[in-house]
């Protein structure tokens, strides 16, 4: 995808859930986001505003009632089934029978578009993105051998190995305590980075945004909308010491008071 681009493209997105006996549920209302090729986005919004549902119109998993969706100009399921887009989800949904390196190298046995994608885009093998990640020892290891750190960073590593273009991942820490989350944000940076994927990662934590963002949507209920779209200027890389500069103290306060209003529109 050349550089310039847009990724992922939400045109006038509404998605509403019928509720029995009451008013319909508008999930989404009037979404509009471009996602340029190659940067990281993150979403963040109380709960119910919608975040997992616009990641699921991404994903192709639900389709819109209007509006368009398009990732790398097709249409999600398209996009899904050429393997040219990648989903983590909160849990790591590894196969409990298989080793680690068998649990990140089936897709490309199995399935035959992700293969060709991965021979089309060289690059390092699973075994070095697997060590890239700390995960050396673990590789002829169960899941259930693992730590949920290390379960989550192979599911990161199977992902980001089957070289998507987009990859979209639903607060894939949010089961992880704070140390393990920091040591993560810094393995999903060092293997984006590497690997160039555009990301659209969903999340409640304010800091965890700010890290990892060039953009924070910030969202918010009933119905469930975009509200602010924040850039964030920070260098890369962003290491663990940049967590404790008044420059990322600013940018997390700048999340909170956008984020302040939607929780109000929540609580209305
Ligand atoms: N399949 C469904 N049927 C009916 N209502 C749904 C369905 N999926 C989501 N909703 C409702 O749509 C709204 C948005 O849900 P969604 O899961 O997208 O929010 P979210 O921002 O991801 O929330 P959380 O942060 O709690 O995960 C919520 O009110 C939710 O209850």
């Amino acid at each position: 995808m050349p550089s310039g681009s847009v990724s992922i493209s939400v045109r006038g997105a509404r998605r509403v859930y019928p509720v029995k006996g009451g008013t319909d549920l508008i999930a989404l209302d009037d979404v509009d986001l471009s996602v340029p090729a190659g940067s990281f986005v993150s979403v963040i919004g109380p709960s119910g505003c919608g975040k997992s549902t616009l990641l699921r119109l991404v994903a192709g998993l639900e389709e819109a009632d209007r509006g368009d969706v398009r990732v790398c100009g097709v249409r999600p399921a398209e996009a899904a089934a050429a393997k040219m887009l990648g989903l983590v989800p909160q849990a790591p949904a590894l196969l409990p029978w298989l080793t680690v390196l068998k649990n990140v190298t089936l897709p490309l046995r199995v399935n035959r578009a992700a293969s060709r994608r991965r021979a089309s885009a060289p690059g390092p093998s699973m075994e070095e993105l697997l060590r890239k990640a700390g995960l050396q020892d673990a590789m002829h290891k169960l899941p259930s051998q693992l730590s949920g750190g290390m379960q989550q960073r192979t599911a990161i590593v199977r992902a980001f190995g089957l070289r998507p273009d987009v990859l979209l991942m639903d607060e894939p820490f949010s089961a992880l305590d704070e140390f393990t989350r920091e040591s993560l944000q810094e393995q999903l940076l060092d293997l984006w980075d590497e690997l160039k994927a555009t990301v659209l990662f969903v999340t409640h934590s304010v800091s965890e945004a700010v890290r990892l963002s060039d953009k924070i949507v910030v969202m918010a209920p009933r119905p469930g909308r975009i509200t602010d779209i924040i850039d964030v200027r920070l260098p890369r890389p962003r290491r663990a010491e940049l967590l404790k500069t008044p420059e990322f103290h600013h940018y997390e306060d700048l999340v909170r008071d956008r984020l302040r209003g939607a929780f109000q529109a929540n609580a209305a």
